[in-house]
């Protein structure tokens, strides 16, 4: 009937949670993704890197009950375009998530279904509010790991397959040294 309570370390340096499951994105498992899709390919045969990893602490997926994750979003680019995550709309879209940036510097597109993006800036301290049916994405706009928290409903699941397809309708560039967020070319609605 009752759940045992426990309390777990975060490495606010490391992005590490103890006891959590490990997960790896190298950029060869991001294959669509990025604009440049020559870049990509030179970048994945020249080392392949590491573009995130993520530690989760997950319940079995019932309502009411939280999961949490830290996220170790590193420093790259394809082409002129920052490293980010995959992005997702949650499988129950109407499941809310709490970020919380820890190390870093980076930001949020988010995006509804109609293809209203938004980017949110985030540096430590900043917490992000993704509400219910917004897809999320986080971008490495420095030159350090971007590391954050992310709390959000244990039966949110993921839908990965919309943003695989179609994309944000905005990409976060570097131009002339700047952060610059402009308009997808390829953005189909
Ligand atoms: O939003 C969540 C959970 O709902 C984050 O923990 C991301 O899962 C993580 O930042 C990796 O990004 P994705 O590969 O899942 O898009
Ligand atoms: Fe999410």
């Amino acid at each position: 009937m009752y759940k045992e309570p426990f309390g777990v370390k975060l490495d606010f340096e490391t992005g590490i949670i103890e006891n959590a499951k490990k997960l790896v994105r190298k950029l060869s498992d991001m294959k669509g993704y990025f604009l440049d899709e020559q870049a990509w390919k030179e970048l994945v045969e020249k080392e392949d890197p590491v573009v995130y990893e993520v530690y989760a602490i997950e319940q079995e997926e019932k309502d009411g009950d939280l999961n949490f994750a830290t996220t170790v979003l590193y420093p790259g680019k394809v082409g002129k375009e920052f490293f980010f995550t995959k992005g997702h709309y949650h499988a129950k879209a109407d499941r809310a998530e709490i970020y919380f940036a820890l190390k870093g510097r980076g930001g949020m597109l988010l995006q509804t279904p109609e293809g209203k993006a938004k980017f949110i800036e985030m540096v430590p301290g900043t917490v992000v509010y993704v509400p219910p049916y917004w897809a999320h994405r986080t971008v490495n706009t420095g030159n350090e790991p971007f590391i954050f928290l992310a709390v959000y409903p244990a039966d949110a699941g993921h839908d990965y397959g919309t943003i695989k397809e179609k994309g944000f309708s905005k990409i976060v560039v570097e131009e002339d040294g700047k952060v610059v967020v402009k308009d997808n070319p390829k953005w189909k609605e």
